[in-house]
């Protein structure tokens, strides 16, 4: 158990208030429960087997965790088809930014702007409303990382990078082309999927990389093999990512070495392996959260982005999962201080809408109809985000959680040192709640995601052996302590 005093000397350390009404999860949300509530003696209870044994007559449902009751979910916790409650650290594969049933988001829910951009959903590119400019100036734009300026508007994440990617490439061959049309062998070929129409230059992403899953998204995830068995695939490179060894501070010398290695393998594999200019652009997380929560430091992320200015390769930076708060900048890649921003930044999940942000008009393609969908974005969307902006500024979330993942890393450092072995390399220090560690092996950290989820504590996996935190934006010190004596306990039981 985190004793008392542990917690008092952290909260002491991290000035938290233990009381409620400093808490914006408990101005947002007064019924929140205080603790996990168990009805059944294990989820999936009786009642959400049931639901789930329907469903799967109809949907592949092998994957479903347990069956929600999101009428009944509230703030942090989740409650299933039983009345289970659980505290939710997964947040649907961490995409809830506010807490279930944010009053903020229920009331832009119901507002005249909402109405109409459901029941009348725009083509967005050729009727876009009256009211899609302000929308996204107040919202999505008003949240973009520093220096960019435009957004193009997707529909998830996976579409998101498939979009920065079809941009990088018209970007690329419009700069060959110059000032010249397409000749008549472009529009030619290209209906044969042949070059020159179509294009043989290549995206590379990096090793353990996880960028989506349709045909292009999916040629450059890297994390898992079960993603990509038996889809064709895009013949493109990939790099190495830095596996750095924790704690970070006992091995400053080999992590450095790690990374300028990978630097000089990339730059190698661009020199040595491709033509010149036939790679488009790079595609990076700032931390690599499917395939591991694999960190890297900003040396790294500087070395690509000076890497890539000088052979003219476009950098895309891959914030579906980090961005929007969580790492406790608005955008993870801002922790980098990088000299040059990046060319494209995609998000998604937390922000519900999803796109990339650019600021190079360029980036445009020089005809409509190149980068293109019926919806191209969904404006109930990018509703619901202008209020997630909102709120997180009104409530300044980005400090409280850089705040209370401060105190939830220097609580887990405290107690994974008790189970060295079972449970290792703490990582995401000084990167808000975007915490995870490893563990033993797939068998002990599956048990413990168990252990977890008997406590009332709803966690998710990561990689091949790790444990990942991805709680919402109203996630407190009340909440760590809670998830932290579940930890504790779940590790000793393991
Ligand atoms: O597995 C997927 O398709 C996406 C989920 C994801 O982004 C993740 O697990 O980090
Ligand atoms: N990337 C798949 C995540 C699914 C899960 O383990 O919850």
């Amino acid at each position: 158990m985190l004793r008392a005093s542990v917690q008092k000397s952290l909260r002491q350390t991290y000035k938290l208030s233990t009381r409620f009404s400093s808490s914006v999860a408990a101005q947002y949300f007064p019924e929140e429960p205080i603790s996990p509530q168990l009805v059944t003696s294990s989820i999936p209870g009786p009642k959400s087997q049931a639901y789930n044994d329907e469903l799967g007559n109809v949907f592949d449902n092998r994957a479903t965790y347990f069956v929600v009751d999101y009428v009944k979910s509230l703030g942090n916790y989740i409650s299933d088809a039983d009345g289970n409650k659980l505290l939710d650290v997964y947040c649907q594969i961490a995409s809830i930014p506010l807490g279930y049933n944010n009053p903020a988001l229920i009331e832009a829910a119901k507002s005249d702007d909402m109405l109409y951009a459901l029941i009348d959903r725009p083509a967005l590119a050729c009727f876009p409303s009256t009211n899609y400019a302000q929308i996204l100036q107040e919202g999505i734009l008003a949240a973009a990382p520093p220096s960019m300026t435009k957004v193009w508007t997707a529909l998830s994440g996976s579409d998101a990078n498939e979009t920065a990617y079809k941009a990088a490439f018209m970007y690329q061959h419009a700069h060959k082309r110059g000032s010249l049309d397409f000749t008549s062998e472009e529009l030619s070929s290209v209906m044969n999927n042949e070059a020159p129409g179509a294009s043989d230059m290549v995206i590379l992403s990096f090793d353990r990389g996880f960028h989506g899953r349709l045909f292009g998204s999916l040629s450059t995830t890297r994390s898992k093999a079960i993603h990509k068995l038996d889809i064709p695939a895009f013949p493109w490179p990939k790099a190495p990512f830095p596996s750095l060894k924790y704690p970070l501070q006992d091995f400053i010398k080999e992590n450095h070495d790690e990374e300028i290695g990978c630097l000089q393998e990339f730059e190698r594999i661009i020199v040595e392996d491709y033509e010149p200019h036939k790679i488009a652009a790079i595609i990076v997380e700032p931390v690599q959260s499917e395939g591991g929560d694999n960190h890297a430091s900003s040396f790294f992320f500087q070395g690509l982005r000076d890497i890539t200015l000088k052979h003219d390769i476009l950098m895309i930076v891959d914030e579906v999962q980090t961005g929007v708060a969580a790492s406790g900048k608005f955008w993870a890649h801002e922790h980098w201080n990088l000299t040059t921003p990046p060319d494209m930044v995609t998000f998604s999940k937390k922000f519900q809408a999803a796109g990339f942000y650019f600021s190079n008009p360029e980036l445009q393609p020089n005809q409509p109809y190149r980068q293109f969908n019926t919806w191209c974005g969904d404006p109930s969307k990018a509703i619901i985000a202008r209020s997630i902006y909102q709120e997180i500024t009104k409530h300044n979330l980005v400090e409280k959680t850089a705040q209370v993942g401060d105190y939830l890393y220097d609580g887990l450092k405290q107690i994974i040192n008790k189970y060295p072995g079972k449970v290792l390399n703490l990582r995401g220090e000084k990167y808000g709640t975007f915490i995870a560690w490893d563990c033993y092996d797939a068998e002990v950290r599956n048990n413990i995601l168990l252990e977890c989820r008997k406590r009332g504590v709803n966690i998710g996996a990561c990689g091949d052996v790790a444990i990942r935190l991805r709680p919402t934006l109203t996630f407190e010190a009340k909440h760590a302590d809670i998830l932290l004596q579940v930890l504790e306990d779940s590790f000793k039981a393991v």
